[in-house]
């Protein structure tokens, strides 16, 4: 095992993510068995005392790849030094509200956290947001962090697009191995466009396969898009063992690469691809190499994508004003 830890922040860490997201993070999920992990728990005042509690927990499965574990309420103290800030405490959209309800709640914290970011953390930091509505909340985050490259934060669209995966193999009788290049364009929200018309099944083209127009339009696409609302109002509570897992799978794509011959979805920011207004954090389709990520080029996009693709962009235009109005940015 290599001797030096690789620091990881998680914010909201006493939170239902957060109760699955460490030990998945410590258990060596992200980073594999080789490379210790020292956790940096950020929590607000109230909840630290039940992070103490699950930091117990964590102590006593006695994972060989947890090197230690620094939890409390000041982000610069937290994220000192990290390499790898996950961005997961917000408060949550509960039944009937939408992400736009929570623009204002959770702006203050992503000011913050930025300036933090950008004051102490390691000159390599990553950050990854998936408190909602995470893609403005990145956009906050970045705004308020001057000094890190605008390519190092990212909000979370992969577990719309591991949603997307588990319906079209469904659809089809295949397995979620075989399905490759899915891609969510746009706004973690119920705007976002999942898109199939480029992915594969077993190297085939994923839309011929379905062959079944009506079936994309009016329930593959609606399914995936409101995923996280019908979680909401069958747990009474919003989706949180599958959002760590999509939180990690994206992190160690992005620190680790993407597979060969697939793609993963990511909001980053945009440099004005596929005619994306510039400076949106905007989810593509992306690979990534040595902690980088590049946009896919030269997808062909038809008529239909093209509506759905600027209706998710408009959304975000709109969110990005708000947060400007509110001197969040
Ligand atoms: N992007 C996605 O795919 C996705 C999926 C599911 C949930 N989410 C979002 O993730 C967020 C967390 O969800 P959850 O179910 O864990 O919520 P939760 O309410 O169980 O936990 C949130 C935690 O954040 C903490 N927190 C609040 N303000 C904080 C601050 N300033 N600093 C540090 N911690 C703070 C709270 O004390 C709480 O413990 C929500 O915004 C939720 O909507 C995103
Ligand atoms: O939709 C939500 O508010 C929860 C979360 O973002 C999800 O997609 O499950």
């Amino acid at each position: 095992m290599s001797t030096t830890p690789v620091k990881v922040a998680v914010t909201g860490a006493a939170g239902q993510i957060g109760y699955s997201l460490l030990f998945r993070l410590a258990s060596g999920s992200l980073l594999g068995p080789d490379t210790p992990i020292q956790l940096q728990l950020l929590e607000i005042t109230p909840a630290l005392k039940a992070l103490e509690g699950v930091v117990m927990e964590l102590d006593d499965c006695a994972f060989p790849t947890l090197a230690g574990v620094e939890i409390g309420d000041d982000a610069e103290k937290i994220f000192d030094g990290v390499n790898l800030a996950l961005l997961v405490g917000a408060r949550p959209r509960g039944p009937g509200m939408e992400r736009g309800d929570l623009l204002e709640a959770n702006g203050a914290i992503f000011t913050a956290q930025g300036k933090a970011l950008n004051a102490v953390a390691a000159d390599d930091v990553r950050i990854g947001v998936t408190g909602n509505p995470a893609n403005t909340n990145a956009l906050i985050a970045m705004s308020n962090a001057p000094d890190i490259p605008q390519e190092r934060f990212s909000a979370l669209t992969r577990l719309d697009h591991n949603r997307a995966i588990a319906q079209l193999a469904a659809k089809t009788g295949t397995s979620v191995a075989d399905i490759k290049k899915i891609t969510i364009w746009g706004n973690h929200s119920a705007t976002q466009y999942p898109d199939i018309f480029h992915a594969e099944i077993a190297g085939k083209n994923a839309a011929e396969t379905v062959g079944d127009q009506a079936w994309i339009e009016n329930d593959f696409i609606p399914t995936v898009a409101k995923r996280g609302a019908a979680i909401i109002e069958a747990r009474g509570s919003s989706s949180a063992a599958s959002a760590a897992s999509a939180t990690i799978d994206a992190a160690r794509d992005w620190l680790h690469g993407t597979p060969e011959g697939d793609w993963a979805s990511m909001a980053v920011v945009s440099d004005g691809s596929y005619d994306v207004p510039e400076g949106l954090i905007y989810s593509f389709p992306v690979t990534t190499k040595g902690g980088d990520w590049e946009i896919v080029q030269g997808l062909e996009i038809d008529e239909f994508s093209r509506g759905r693709m600027d209706a998710t962009a408009a959304e975000l235009i709109e969110e990005r004003d708000a947060v400007k109005e509110l001197g969040l940015i």
